[in-house]
């Protein structure tokens, strides 16, 4: 489970990705993509509609293959990090299977990877303590808010204590109130845990409190056109919500991305 030390937590050179199309065209989906992310990151990805942050995602996980380029998770291939559940994975959706116990949730990664019973039921409950669901964790998913759901799905994703977590868009589904609380959790797990995170989102000031460089991204084909790194002191709070700082960044990722939106045919 541990990575080389010095190894960026993720290193991907000159990824392409070409889908198939109907009457036998094909999509670029992805061209040219380098990508180096530090241990201990917070990188969001963002872009218009179809600019390939998902299949970006994807290639982390595992879950799609490049057609051409080199991708390392932890100083490994991406094969590799994922049969060792080196990373956690979370969606809109939580996907959590209804007829099992929050607890039994997120036990199953571990029960998958063959952890004994009582130690996969004390790892459930420290990772539901550090979602602040420890007192659900006998319920069942659809006696849970939208919100606590996705805790869950958090938790599960953390059960094996992986390196990384891959989030994409885990928010969008939750209404704003909800939103903005799951986001100082996440925040806050994430200084607890240690983990990198790479997070795929639709909102600029979503993706500037949350981050530490936010990467850029333009479709057809979809590319990384710049990478800002957010200067927002850490521990970061509420209040930075309100600060000039943060005003100042949202300003110019919106600008960076209204630059991808003014290449793009009308
Ligand atoms: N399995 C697939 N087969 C064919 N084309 C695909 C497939 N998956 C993605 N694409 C195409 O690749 C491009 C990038 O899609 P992707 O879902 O990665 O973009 P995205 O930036 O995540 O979009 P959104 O913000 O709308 O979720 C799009 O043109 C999409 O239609």
């Amino acid at each position: 489970m541990t990575a080389t030390d010095d190894a960026p937590a993720i290193s991907l050179t000159d990824v392409h990705k070409v889908f198939p199309a109907s009457g036998g065209q094909s999509v670029a989906a992805l061209e040219r993509i380098g990508l180096d992310v530090r241990p201990g990151a917070f990188v969001s990805l963002l872009g218009p509609s179809g600019c390939g942050k998902s299949t970006l995602l994807r290639i982390i996980a595992d879950l799609t293959a490049p057609t051409t380029g080199t991708v390392t998770v932890g100083g490994r291939s991406a094969r590799e990090a994922r049969l060792a559940r080196d990373y956690g994975l979370v969606f809109q959706q939580a996907g959590l299977l209804d007829w099992r116990t929050v607890r039994r949730n997120v036990e199953l990664p571990l029960q998958v990877g063959g952890v004994s019973r009582a130690e996969r039921r004390a790892q459930a409950e420290a990772m539901l303590d550090l979602v602040r669901l420890g007192d659900v964790a006998d319920r069942f998913p659809w006696q849970l808010s939208g919100g606590m759901q996705q805790r869950v799905a958090i938790a599960r994703a953390l059960a094996c204590r992986p390196q990384l977590l891959l989030m994409d868009e885990p928010l969008g589904a939750l209404d704003e109130m909800t939103r903005e609380y799951l986001q100082g959790e996440l925040l806050r797990i994430w200084r607890d845990t240690g983990t990198t995170v790479v997070f795929v989102t639709h909102s600029v000031s979503e993706a500037v409190f949350l981050s530490t460089d936010i990467v850029i991204m333009s479709p057809r084909p979809g590319r990384i056109t710049r990478r800002i790194e957010v200067g927002l002191p850490q521990p970061r709070t509420v209040e930075d919500r309100t600060s000039p700082a943060y005003f100042e960044t949202v300003t110019e990722v919106r600008k960076a991305l209204h630059a991808v939106m003014a290449e793009e045919p009308a």
